[in-house]
C-alpha cells in the first residue's frame, strides 16, 4: 500500500522550473532515499511532501489523504500532516532543555501526563542520553544534539519520517554509527522514511528504494541493487559506486555466430541477448570486477600499473591501458603492483552497455550478479 504518492508534481522558482514534473510512489513501511548532486531538487520534493513548499502544480498524497492538489486548492500545512522531520541543523529549541525539546510535540498534542512521561523515557533511553535531560542543547555534542532529534522521532511516532542530511554535521565516525541508529530506528518503528541525501554510501547502506535524481527528474528509481548493478543509465552507473565505474568506448561486432565488444584491438565476449546492433557503443565495468590474471587468456589486455591505494580491506590500483586510465579493486591489502606490468579481463557478465548517444542502458539477457541478492 502506498504511503506517499506525489503526482505530476512541478515546482518553480520565479523561472526557474526545479521540477518538471515528478511522480513517486512510497510504499509504506519503506525507506525511501532521494539521491542526486547539489541542485538535483531532492529537498524540494522533501519540503513538498512536508508542506514547507508548496509545489506549483501537482498532488501529494499521505496516507490516503489529499494533503495538496492545485486542482482543488487543498493545502494542509505542515503541522497537520502527522509527519516528523530531522533537518541538517538538528533544529533543537536552545532555551528548552534536552526533555522539553523531545516532548514539545506531544504536550501541543495534548497528551497525558503519564504517556509523556514514558514515550520520554523510552526515547531517551534508546539514543542512550538518559541521565542528560536537563541539559541545554548547547551543553551537549553535535553528536548528542543529534540524538536528541532521533529521540524526538521516537516519541512522536509519527507514520511518516522525513529526513534532509540529517548526519552531514557530523564526523565520519559518529556518521557510519549514526547510520545503523538511524536504519534500526526505522527498523523499530516501521515507519515511512523519506531521507534526503547525496551521499551514495548512506542510500545504499540504509534504503530499502533509492531514487536517484537529476534535474529534478527521476532517473531510476530501485533497489540499491539494482540501482548499483542495474543501473539506467550513465549518470546513474557514474554517480554510483566508489572508486567510480570505468567507462570505457569499444565496437560491437559479430564473429562466427559470437559477439563481441573491441577495445584497443582485443575482442571481449559480451553477455547473451544483448539488445544492440553492431556498431560503437559505451560500455562500464565496476572496479571490484576487473580481473588481474598473472597469465593471458585470449581476451587479455595488457595494462600497467600506475598507482597502488590500499585503503586497508580492499586496495585501489590505478591502471593504463594504451593511455586509457582504468581502475581495479582488489580485496586485499596490496603494496606490490605499483610499475608493474599485468594482464587484466573483463569478465562478459559483469559488462554493462549503454547507448552512446542516449546514454541508456541496453538490455541483455544478463542473469543476476551473485547469489547474495537472491538471500
Ligand atoms: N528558495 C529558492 N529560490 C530559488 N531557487 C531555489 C530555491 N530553493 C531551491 N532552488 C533551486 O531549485 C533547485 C533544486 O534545489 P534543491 O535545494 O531542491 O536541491 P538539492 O538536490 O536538495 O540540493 P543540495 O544537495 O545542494 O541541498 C536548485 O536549482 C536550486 O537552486
Amino acid at each position: 500500500m502506498s504511503e506517499i504518492v506525489l503526482s505530476n508534481i512541478t515546482k518553480s522558482y520565479g523561472s526557474h522550473l526545479a521540477i518538471p514534473g515528478l511522480d513517486l510512489d512510497i510504499p509504506k513501511g519503506s525507506f525511501v532515499t532521494l539521491l542526486g548532486p547539489s541542485g538535483c531538487g531532492k529537498t524540494t520534493t522533501l519540503r513538498v511532501i512536508a508542506g514547507l513548499e508548496q509545489a506549483t502544480t501537482g498532488e501529494v498524497v499521505l496516507g490516503g489523504r489529499t494533503v495538496y492538489s492545485s486542482r482543488t486548492g487543498v493545502f494542509v500545512p505542515p503541522e497537520r500532516r502527522g509527519l516528523g522531520f530531522i533537518f541538517q541543523s538538528y533544529a533543537l529549541w536552545p532555551n528548552m532543555k534536552v526533555d522539553r525539546n523531545i516532548t514539545l510535540a506531544l504536550s501541543e498534542a495534548k497528551q497525558p501526563a503519564h504517556v509523556i512521561k514514558e514515550r520520554l523515557s523510552v526515547a531517551l533511553a534508546k539514543v542512550q542520553l538518559t541521565g542528560l535531560e536537563d541539559r541545554y542543547p548547547s551543553e551537549l555534542s553535535g553528536g548528542q544534539q543529534q540524538r536528541v532529534a532521533v529521540a524526538r522521532l521516537i516519541a512522536a511516532r509519527n507514520a511518516i519520517l522525513l529526513m534532509d542530511e540529517p548526519l552531514s554535521n557530523l564526523d565520519a565516525k559518529l556518521r557510519t554509527e549514526m547510520r545503523t541508529e538511524l536504519k534500526r530506528l526505522h527498523r523499530e518503528l516501521q515507519a515511512t522514511t523519506v531521507y534526503v541525501t547525496h551521499d551514495q554510501v548512506e542510500a545504499l547502506t540504509m534504503s530499502d528504494i533509492i531514487v536517484v535524481m537529476k534535474d529534478g527528474v527521476i532517473q531510476q528509481q530501485g533497489t540499491p541493487y539494482e540501482i548499483y548493478h542495474d543501473p539506467a543509465n550513465l549518470f546513474v552507473a557514474e554517480f554510483i559506486g566508489d572508486p567510480r565505474i570505468n567507462l570505457l568506448d569499444g565496437t560491437l561486432s559479430t564473429a562466427g555466430g559470437e559477439r563481441f565488444v573491441r577495445f584497443e584491438e582485443t575482442d571481449t565476449p559480451v553477455p547473451a541477448g544483448l539488445q544492440s546492433t553492431d556498431g560503437p557503443v559505451t560500455f562500464a565495468i565496476r572496479p571490484e570486477n576487473i580481473a588481474i590474471v598473472e597469465r593471458p587468456g585470449p581476451a587479455s589486455l595488457a595494462a600497467e600499473v600506475d598507482i597502488v591505494q590500499p585503503t586497508g580491506s580492499q586496495t585501489i590500483i590505478s591502471l593504463s591501458v594504451k593511455g586509457h586510465r582504468i581502475t581495479a579493486l582488489i580485496p586485499r591489502f596490496e603494496t606490490t603492483l605499483a610499475k608493474k606490468n599485468v594482464w587484466i579481463d573483463f569478465p562478459a557478465d559483469r559488462l554493462t552497455f549503454f547507448d552512446k548517444r542516449s546514454g541508456t542502458r541496453i538490455p541483455s539477457a544478463k542473469p543476476a550478479l551473485g547469489a547474495s541478492h537472491a538471500a
